[in-house]
């Protein structure tokens, strides 16, 4: 997929994936190589992978239950680093298979309202961008409303990729009401027939609270429009964060009611293992991963792919 770009040579999205998870796959190879020259497995070992699973951000349930199965049947017999790699890539897996869903566009809704939330920084503006293109390719009439008035750039960068896209984009002055520009753009939307609505959010105010009111009043002002919106919420978490994205996401699904999660820079030195910590406790849809800047870097998460390049295994 997309190996060029204007003839520039460019990496696939799975050479990416693997390049950005190194930091996680490396350590964990170099630790489990360590831990398996010239000894038998017992349970000090299985205890030291545990460990070296915990460092990767997979979380305890995980790592246990990771463990538990790579002692399973192979108490005092040599194991190979490989051996255990495939069974981490078996669990993790098993982990991630249940959540890694498709964004379903219902096209029964016109529009269908995509509400894209996440701190500051985590990507929104540049997945919005993303999801437009995707979503005009597939012949559907998108419409992007910048909702994050808190910042000049944001509003900016949103018409950018606007114009990139061919997608209006509704937008008022910096520090205007999020909720009033949300309302607007669902009205236009309905009135000229689009098919999706993508709005942005603010990923910072003053404070946590006030961000959180903010939030709930676009959710609130939004159905005044349409009683049936957001008909997805879409948590945008920046893969580079670890442990952090486990807060983020309880204290948006608590406010915003989040539908799925794209997780973004999974080309860059990404802390990968946090998805499944996630996935494990939180269940909800993975719909994309993020794998770089350019408009062509967002592909749909699958489970396997991304099992294979936590464990660092070829593919
Ligand atoms: N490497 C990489 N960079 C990304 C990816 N997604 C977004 N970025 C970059 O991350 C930075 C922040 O992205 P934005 O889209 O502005 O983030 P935001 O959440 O909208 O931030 P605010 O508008 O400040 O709330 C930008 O420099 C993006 O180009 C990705 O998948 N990989």
């Amino acid at each position: 997929m997309n190996d060029t770009t204007a003839g520039t040579p460019k990496l696939s999205w799975w050479q990416r994936l693997k390049g950005g998870l190194k930091r996680t796959s490396g350590a964990l190879g170099t630790a489990v190589a360590d831990l398996v020259i010239r000894r038998k497995l017992d349970r000090a070992m299985l205890d030291d992978i545990e460990d070296v699973l915990l460092r990767a951000d997979l979380g305890t349930e995980v790592a246990v239950r990771i463990a538990d199965a790579v002692g399973k049947g192979r108490y005092d017999k040599a194991i190979s680093a490989d051996e255990v790699k495939e069974v981490v890539a078996t669990e993790v897996e098993k982990v991630l298979s249940p959540v890694a869903k498709p964004l379903e566009i219902d096209a029964s809704k016109k529009p269908f309202v995509i509400l894209v939330v996440g701190v500051n920084g985590s990507g929104k503006t540049t997945t919005i961008g993303k999801l437009a293109a995707k979503f005009s390719a597939e012949g559907r009439k998108v419409m992007l409303a910048a909702g994050d008035t808190f910042r000049a750039a944001a509003i900016e960068q949103l018409k950018v990729w606007g114009e990139r896209t061919g997608s209006p984009v509704i937008a008022g002055a910096q520090g205007s009401d999020s909720a009033s520009l949300a309302f607007s753009a669902l009205t236009a939307a309905k009135e000229q027939q689009r098919d999706v609505l993508l709005i942005d959010t603010a990923g910072r105010l003053q404070n946590k609270s006030e961000l959180m009111n903010e939030l709930e009043k676009v959710v609130r002002v939004i159905r005044k429009v349409d009683a049936s919106a957001p008909h997805a919420v879409l948590l945008v978490l920046d893969a580079t964060v670890g442990q952090n994205a486990l807060s983020q996401v309880e204290a948006f699904h608590r406010t915003a009611g989040v539908t799925g999660l794209v997780m973004t820079k999974l080309d860059g030195t990404a802390r990968g293992g946090i998805l499944v910590a996630l996935s494990e406790k939180h269940k909800l849809p993975v719909h994309f991963i993020g794998v770089g800047e350019g408009v062509e870097d967002l592909a749909p998460f699958t489970a396997k792919d991304f099992a294979k390049a936590i464990a660092g295994i070829e593919g």
